[in-house]
């Protein structure tokens, strides 16, 4: 095959962090070569060298057989190269035909000149956006097919993809494969960087696996399973950071296997993968065997819920407990009944902030149930009173019955237009509740009414039995409802903020002032305890390095760690409602892993999880219930021990 990019020897420090060490790859003219890795191996770093947003410290590139060191992005664009990055932020302001045009000599043309042959590119890739419309409008996942069709705009000859997948939902996915293949069927090459592990396989031609600051080697898609893959990303390093109670018996063990010879498979030559020439990992990888055919069909049998994606070697201290209790509801509890409100008023509960707030009123406490304590409910399961006034812990004599969150008959306007009226569901516990659909179906808005982020009413909102109210994010936090914030409410630059600010405020984003934040946390102490044991953990998970202080890391981060801080943060809080949307987004494959023992273990402790996901392998691996949402309505319940990942993309495929 004609190749079009060849690069030896590239390596990259960021002070004294060799993040890449050496990396050879050839890329052919008009394949897609999928490229995958740990968080922080290095994916983003290497394209943005071949993009000319970064230099390389070292090493060779040529590009169509003549020598390649781009100055800067400007100049790798002039050679051929087109990027679209993991963190992009697009000007809300402008319009969807002037983002696609915006790198070609058509840029300076009026709007109106604009709209023919945008909406001519639009059509051909099937994306049904208009070309008037403002990129402000639309939602980070709908912005990155917009900048997939302005690649097919431009005149690369090496189109790089950092993550664009992260959160886009299956039909929008098809369109972006669709448009990948017009893309290589036009002689194009596409670099295709992503942690969608079933997806890369399906549409690479080869996989590039970055490990240890370099490619040790390529895969052939057909020839392995999403498993493989994940195995040959992993490091010891990351392994220690997640697992870091169980994993040193288990390095001895596999120390000693792999320092004998005869051990089965110890060879680094593997039948499913070719070496890249001048590549020596010093730990060669032990490549399973097994074939398998790599379609895109999220997980068409999925694993049993307790062995899911992380191997049995490596259970986790999360898996340690006892096993899940299934979360699946009884028949009679419908997820979209019209509930009476229980009348229930007897004398109101002392309610018990979680946390020592100062002048912060608690929110309004209707109609505490008759079984509630006398003091707001902390963790741990009890009888919960149903929308009929029954408890199912009394009925079925099963906790796992019990209701933790009602929500009955919400009316919210939601942040990006799509609303919903009067809908109804609750959540078990012990239950990870999936919420998905298609875009801007109104799952914002109940995402908004529930964080208080945004309007919203609820004919009764019941909170471990409690009749409550939410008007505010302040009142979220009373109820200890927290939230870890979806891709259309962070941009990319503000993601790039420092860990202190995310770990006081919760986020990245610019929403509230930071200042503010900190005056009003009640005493400057308890802000630097915070930040001392957020400093420690983030270390154990090497999300930081020794001598990094949260203050000044925030841009140094990947997207998979910067993500990571996020869910560290909010499992701290030990929450009785846990919204979180679209939380596997970055995030590697055993870190997802690691995310759903945490989400289930939230939920085993009695917290309510709302699971808000346009992914349908991470919505089967994580809930036995999902709703599906279209034009502000649950338009129905997938339910299944485990689920149907068939079942689920049918009904998707079916909303608009
Ligand atoms: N500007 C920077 N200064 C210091 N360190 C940096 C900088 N940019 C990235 N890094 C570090 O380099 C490493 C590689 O980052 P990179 O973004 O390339 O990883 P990645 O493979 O794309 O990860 P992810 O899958 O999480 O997106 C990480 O450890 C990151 O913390």
């Amino acid at each position: 095959m004609d190749t079009l990019l060849d690069i030896v020897g590239i390596s990259k420090s960021y002070g004294t962090h060799r993040v890449l060490d050496g990396v050879d790859l050839s890329v052919g003219r008009g394949e897609v070569v999928g490229i995958v890795g740990e968080n922080g191996a290095g994916k983003s770093t290497l394209m943005s060298i071949f993009s000319g947003h970064q230099q390389a410290d070292g090493g060779t590139m040529r590009l169509n057989n003549a020598p390649y060191w781009p100055k800067d992005s400007v100049d790798a664009q002039s050679r051929g190269v087109g990027i679209i990055q993991q963190d992009f932020t697009l000007d809300p302001e402008l319009t969807v035909a002037r983002a696609i045009f915006r790198n070609t000599y058509q840029a300076d043309r009026p709007q109106r000149a604009l709209v023919r042959p945008a909406q001519w590119l639009l059509d051909e890739a099937a994306v049904g956006l208009s070309p008037d419309m403002a990129i402000g409008e639309l939602a980070h996942a709908e912005q990155g097919l917009v900048e997939a069709v302005r690649l097919l705009a431009e005149d690369a000859q090496l189109v790089i993809m950092d993550e664009v997948a992260a959160t886009l939902n299956l039909k929008e996915l098809d369109k972006l494969h669709f448009i990948i293949s017009r893309l290589t069927r036009q002689g194009r090459s596409v670099l295709y960087v992503s942690h969608r592990l079933h997806e890369v396989q399906s549409v690479a031609s080869q996989i590039a696996v970055i490990r240890s600051g370099r490619i040790p080697e390529i895969l052939d898609p057909r020839q392995v399973t999403v498993d493989d893959i994940a195995a040959h990303m992993r490091t010891r390093g990351a392994r220690r950071a997640w697992f870091p109670d169980r994993m040193d018996e288990e390095f001895a063990r596999e120390e000693a296997e792999a320092a004998q010879p005869s051990a089965p498979g110890a060879s680094a030559e593997a039948p499913t993968t070719h070496a890249p020439q001048r590549s020596a990992d010093p730990a060669p990888y032990v490549p399973p065997t097994a074939p398998a055919a790599p379609a895109f069909e999220p997980s068409p049998t999925p694993e049993p819920m307790d062995s899911w994606a992380v191997p049995r070697s490596m259970t986790s201290p999360w898996t340690a407990g006892p096993a899940r209790k299934p979360a699946v509801p009884p028949a009679a509890a419908a997820p979209t009944f019209e509930a009476p409100v229980v009348e229930a008023p007897v004398e109101a509960p002392v309610v018990q902030p979680a946390v020592e707030a100062p002048a912060v009123e608690a929110p309004v406490v209707e109609a505490p149930a008759p079984q509630a304590p006398p003091t707001a409910p902390g963790r741990g399961r009890r009888a919960m009173a149903s929308d009929d006034g029954r408890t199912y812990a009394d009925e079925a004599g099963d906790e796992s019955q019990q209701i933790i969150l009602e929500v009955v008959g919400l009316t919210a306007p939601g942040m990006s237009g799509q609303g919903v009226e009067d809908l109804s569901f609750s959540v078990f516990s012990g239950e990870v509740l999936g919420i998905t659909g298609s875009r801007r179906a109104g799952q914002d808005a109940i995402v908004g009414a529930l964080n208080g982020r945004a309007p919203g009413t609820f004919r009764t909102l019941r909170i471990n039995g409690y009749n409550r109210t939410i008007s505010s994010p302040e009142d979220a936090a009373l109820l200890k409802v927290a939230y870890l914030a979806g891709p259309d409410e962070e941009t990319g630059e503000e993601r790039k903020r420092s860990v202190a600010r995310a770990m006081l405020t919760g986020g990245w984003s610019d929403g509230s002032s930071f200042e503010s934040e900190v005056d009003g946390i009640a005493t400057i102490l308890g802000a630097l305890e915070k930040l001392h044991s957020a400093t420690k953990r983030l270390r154990g998970r090497r999300a930081i390095r020794h001598g990094e202080k949260l203050e000044s890391v925030g841009s140094t981060l990947s997207g998979g760690q910067q993500q990571m801080v996020l869910l560290d943060e909010l499992m701290t809080q030990e929450a009785d409602v846990l919204i979180v949307n679209e939380p596997g987004r970055g995030l590697d494959f055993d870190a997802r892993a690691v995310m759903r023992e945490k989400l289930n273990d939230a939920a085993e402790n009695g917290a309510a999880v709302l699971l808000v996901s346009s992914d349908v392998d991470e919505l089967v691996r994580s809930c036995r219930r999902v709703l599906v949402m279209d034009r502000g309505q649950i338009v129905r319940t997938v339910e299944g021990s485990p689920l149907s990942p068939d079942e689920l993309s049918a009904a998707l495929t079916q909303v608009g």
